[in-house]
């Protein structure tokens, strides 16, 4: 196998590799960009159009994405896959990785649309040479079709295991074509959000014009403990993209995906922040109206009214002025287009 294709070993240990450009024998073009990006670019004749940016590890401890990422380039450099996308892995923040770690300093995915000017530090820095990375890959070239999919995985269990976050831009409607593909790919509700906001998904999303969604696909766990994560129907859904041999068939149908919208993102303002959860409720568990939530300093609460409310990503560890937890409500589609 060619050495690029193991661009996971080499982001671990931190090296450089020698050769920053290979060659596959069917002529696809291997180049090494940045620690832990990496450059895919199927010979001319084989280019069906498509743009493909695929990133894990915005997490360091967000494994089994990560895993995937490996699997899918060294089987591009073995010359088992046939790329007819051009992509750009990217592991998001290799020395939270190294270290098992959610972030070094401060959450890499709170950082982007220019967020880290306002910043300092590692994270910030890695989120400007991310903005460059992908801006560059996407480039300014009309008449190819940009999509990204940014893989993670969740600080808790899920009552729905696989699901889709779909950015907001104004006056842009949500694409009812690429929930199919996700729910083809075994992704089983999608949020549509209603707000700008500044993850990475979010930032290809509203500042490139890509198609963007981040995955939570399962439990976060260490290297080498994701068998209880499938990942085979997104593993499968990204061969087919990445060969350009998706099929589609007649009128998009959503085959039982559950749509939902946020009502109300839970923003910790102080230390006094509490949370009245259980430590273990999952993802996706519903709240009665009347329910209080949470309350924060100066007798602020936080109480469910709405019919049908469900949690997600509730976490009172968050910093301040971040959010602790969202509130969701179920959404008919009427949106998408
Ligand atoms: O499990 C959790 O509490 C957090 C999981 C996670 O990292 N989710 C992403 C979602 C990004 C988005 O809103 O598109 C995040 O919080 O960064
Ligand atoms: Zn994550």
């Amino acid at each position: 196998m060619l050495a690029l294709g193991k661009l996971l070993e080499l982001t671990l240990a931190g090296h450089e590799p020698s050769a920053k450009i290979q060659l596959t024998p069917d002529g696809t073009r291997l180049r090494w960009l940045d620690e832990g990006a990496l450059e895919v670019t199927p010979p001319a004749a084989r280019d069906n159009g498509l743009d493909l940016l695929l990133s894990a590890g915005v997490h360091g401890n967000e494994t089994a994405p990560i895993e995937l990422l490996d699997r899918l380039l060294r089987g591009i450099a073995r010359n088992e896959l046939h790329p007819a996308a051009r992509i750009l892995f990217l592991f998001g923040n290799p020395e939270a990785m190294r270290r098992g770690e959610r972030y070094v300093e401060q959450d890499l995915n709170r950082l982007f649309s220019g967020r880290h000017e306002q910043s300092s530090g590692f994270e910030a820095i890695r989120a400007c040479d991310l903005e460059h990375l992908v801006t560059t890959f996407f480039g300014k070239q009309s008449g190819r079709t940009r999509l990204h999919y940014d893989l993670h995985t969740a600080i808790r269990g899920s009552k729905i295991e696989q699901f889709a976050l779909y950015p907001w831009q104004e006056g842009r409607a949500h694409s009812r074509r690429e929930l199919e593909r996700l729910r083809a790919a075994g992704i089983e509700a999608v949020l549509l959000q209603n707000k700008s906001s500044i993850t990475f998904s979010a930032f290809t999303y509203a500042q490139l014009g890509a198609e963007a969604f981040t995955l939570e696909l399962g439990k976060a766990r260490a290297f080498g403990q994701n068998e209880l994560v499938s990942l085979d129907l997104l593993e499968n859904a990204l061969h087919a993209l990445i060969e350009g041999r998706e099929v589609i068939t007649g009128e998009p149908t959503l085959d039982g995906m559950q749509l939902f919208a946020v009502s109300r993102e839970v923003i910790k303002h102080s230390d006094s922040f509490q949370l009245h959860l259980p430590a273990d409720i999952e993802n996706f568990t519903e709240l009665e109206p009347g329910y209080l939530l949470a309350e924060d300093i100066a007798d602020s609460r936080w109480v469910v009214e709405e019919q049908g409310a469900r949690i997600i990503f509730p976490n009172p560890k968050v910093k301040n002025g971040h959010r602790a937890a969202i509130l969701i409500v179920p959404d008919d589609g009427a949106g998408l287009v």
